[in-house]
């Protein structure tokens, strides 16, 4: 191929861009005007012209900011199709499609049409666009040649060709390039993830596209582009079926804040705000729980044995319950004795939510005192002697401290008294797990939850119920007639959706994506499995870098609960995409050493840089890792994370490291590493990641699996 060969290539394409993004202006500038004229249907003032005028500023509004948040690189692709081999009913399903025959189909961010309605340009998640990702020279779908188009603002940078059926090139094709998708993994990271719209490869796009109903299930080891292909899917399925999942919602659940922020970029790049994104620590409304366990703790915490520990505290008296009631009315000496009172709260309490149905409770210790009173008085009447009661201050407080309305971090808190314990975990928690929990639920009270509390805390929420609200009825939003209402429905929504994103605990979400499964507890499993009951679901994760050391039957147990009968789909994703070939060498080592034989994806990149490990004294350990992270900076060009055994070394670290102050480096534990990605790792103790159990080798598996160039491991003792 010679320059002038790509460069005449890259003319030809450039006068298509061109055509696309002036289209584009023309498109956005309609949308700008149709925003406006909306804004002045209002002055008209009957209802009508206000409802018109709602929705035409909602959708011109919309339209603008899709226009907009999809302007760079918005032409990736474009495919020559074999014209006879175009699908008739690929035409009839996908109007994008329609009009589609020699000419070449582009691909972009974006559907395009011309005034005419002619297709300028298809939307990547439309299905005539799939033969971009899907066609292979075994199965050319018609297509011949795929071309990727790489750009730079508005102006196309470079081409890549893949001639997949040279027999039905026609004379003068010509093929430029090689290899788009190697370039694209070999950029430096930014400290968000990036979309991969132009580089799906086949086996990825197919769990993209999976059904939209029941359970795609896509396991594949680090770097297969997992959470990618989560994340693209959900907006393939905000894309294919709108109404449906933008008004029921797409939740997607990720391990860390960390890795919620390095995902959050991807959605709104590929025009998907309707997506709720949230770490486990933070999907109970009112936490943001960020406190990590240890495997030990999260065994225990997050087994669904908990449940019964949960159930037994939530039906049990308060700390500072009264020990019986005793008081004087008119004259006579009424009385309720502990057992009395303990018999009621059985009676009433067992299978009810105790904040629920305080009122019964109140009711049946009037009644037992109304027993012994009608027998001192019998001429006194039920309702005045209720209605007197229960204005008796005596009476009041003891109701109050007797049958509190309580909240679930309290009864959690109940659980770090070893007696309490006791009486709730008889026969379901081994002494040894009671010390644990115990131990675990000591800094509830100055540091909040942990994350794996969370999951306790809303299952807490579930078994003890709110105080019933009163009837109130709804204020209308706004008034027609009258007051002048300057708001259009879409501000509004923007300006709520800002506010309080789908409080309070919003649970009928209609797409659940849920990744990093293989660390989700049975009791994260219920506390999600609660917001997806009319869901369907993407899973994603990956068993062999999971750190859980619990019962696997228990949280299998638990999914399988969350995701009902509902079909599944299971996908293998079988690229590393992430590691160069000599640092995921370092990582296959010590998984392998857990399970010899299990299937591995493949690096497909190679550096020729191999991996650095260094052995220092414990004393240079600080300022070794110091050394390691000036050089990175200055080698690579993107992120360095460093990751360590646990919070404590983490914040020496940090302290350690605060000279330097860019967004470029993180300093991480193993844990939040997971789902993570940096250009260059260092790696702090990692025999201490290992710890000789099978969980720590898979966590240490996850921190070797995170760098996309360097690997540097500091350790105080061989650990290979
Ligand atoms: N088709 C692709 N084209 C370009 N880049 C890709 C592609 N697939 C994945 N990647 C890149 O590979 C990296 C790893 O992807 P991702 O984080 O989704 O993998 P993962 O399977 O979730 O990994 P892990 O299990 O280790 O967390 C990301 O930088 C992603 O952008």
């Amino acid at each position: 191929m010679s320059d002038n060969t790509l460069h005449d290539e890259i003319a030809i394409e450039q006068q298509h861009v061109d055509r696309v993004y002036a289209r584009l202006a023309r498109l956005r500038a309609d949308a700008a005007k149709a925003e406006a004229d909306g804004y002045q249907l209002a002055r008209v003032g009957t209802f009508g012209s206000l409802v018109e005028r709602d929705a035409m500023v909602f959708h011109a509004a919309r339209r603008r900011q899709a226009f907009d948040s999809e302007h760079e690189g918005l032409v990736f692709g474009r495919l020559d199709m074999h014209p006879s081999r175009i699908e008739p009913d690929e035409a009839a399903a996908d109007p994008e499609a329609a009009g589609w025959d020699e000419r070449p189909r582009y691909i972009g961010r974006l559907g395009v049409r011309t005034e005419t309605a002619e297709p300028l340009l298809i939307d990547w998640r439309a299905p005539a666009a799939a033969a971009f990702y899907r066609a292979t020279a075994a199965q050319p779908l018609g297509v011949i040649r795929r071309r990727m188009i790489s750009s730079f603002g508005e102006k196309v940078t470079g081409l890549e060709d893949d001639l997949l059926d040279p027999s039905a090139a026609p004379e003068g094709m010509r093929v430029v390039g090689d290899g788009a998708l190697l370039a694209a993994l070999s950029r430096a990271k930014g400290t968000g993830m990036r979309d991969i719209v132009a580089t799906i490869q086949h086996e990825q796009d197919l769990a993209i596209r999976s059904p939209a109903s029941g359970v795609t299930m896509v396991e594949g080891g680090p770097g297969t582009g997992k959470t990618a292909v989560a994340l693209h899917r959900a907006a393939y399925l905000l894309y294919s079926d709108r109404a449906r999942f933008a008004g029921g919602g797409v939740l997607i659940v990720g391990p860390s804040p960390v890795f919620v922020e390095y995902i959050e970029t991807v959605l709104p790049s590929l025009g998907e705000d309707t997506a709720t994104l949230k770490s486990l620590g933070q999907l109970v409304p009112g936490y943001d729980a960020t406190r990590e366990e240890t495997a030990a703790v999260r065994a225990v915490k997050g087994s669904t044995r908990m449940r019964r520990v949960l159930r037994r505290a939530a039906e049990d008296a308060p700390p500072g319950s009264p020990d019986g009631l005793r008081i004087r009315y008119r004259g006579e000496w009424l009385e309720l004795t502990w057992r009395q009172g303990e018999e009621i709260r059985r009676r009433i309490g067992r299978g009810n939510r105790r904040n629920e149905i305080r009122a019964k409770a109140f009711g049946a210790v009037l009644d037992q005192l109304w027993e012994q009173m009608k027998a001192k008085q019998p001429r006194l009447e039920q309702a005045r002697f209720d209605e007197e009661l229960t204005e008796h201050e005596g009476f009041r407080d003891f109701l109050k401290a007797w049958w509190p309305l309580v909240r679930p971090v309290q009864v959690l808190g109940w659980l770090a008294d070893p007696q309490r314990l006791r009486r709730y975990a008889e026969g379901t928690l081994s002494n040894e797990e009671q010390r644990t929990l115990v131990r675990a639920l000591a800094p509830l009270r100055e540091q909040g939850p942990s994350i794996d509390d969370v999951p306790l805390l809303d299952e807490l929420q579930e078994l003890l119920g709110d105080k019933p609200k009163p009837r109130v009825r709804r204020r209308e939003a706004y008034t027609v007639g009258g007051v002048r209402e300057v708001a259009t429905s879409y501000e509004r929504s923007r300006a709520a959706s800002a506010a309080a994103p789908r409080e309070n605990d919003y649970r009928d979400y209609a797409h659940v994506v849920v990744d990093e499964a293989q660390d989700v507890t049975p009791m994260q499993w219920r506390m999600i499995g609660r917001r997806g009951h009319a869901a369907s679901w993407t899973v994603v994760g990956d068993p062999a870098q999971s750190a859980w050391i619990g019962s696997a039957g228990e949280v299998a147990r638990a999914r399988d609960e969350a995701l009902g009968g509902r079909k599944r789909f299971p996908h293998q994703l079988t690229t590393n995409y992430r590691n160069s070939t000599e640092i995921f060498e370092v990582a296959a080592e010590v998984i392998r050493r857990v399970s010899p034989d299990l299937p591995l994806p493949k690096a497909v990149r190679t550096t020729g840089v191999a991996p650095v490990h260094r052995i220092v004294e414990r004393a240079q350990l600080d300022d070794a890792v110091r050394d390691a992270v000036a050089a990175l900076l200055g080698e690579v060009e993107g992120t360095v994370g460093v990751i360590t055994p646990d919070a404590r070394i983490r914040d020496r670290i940090t302290a350690r490291l605060s000279e330097w102050d860019t967004e470029r480096l993180r300093v991480v534990t193993a844990l939040a590493a997971k789902g993570m990605e940096y250009d260059a790792v260092v790696l702090v103790e990692p025999g201490l990641i290992d710890a000789g159990t099978d969980a720590g080798r898979r966590t240490l598996y996850v921190a070797l699996s995170r760098a996309t160039q360097r690997l540097t491991t500091i350790a105080t003792r061989p650990w290979r």
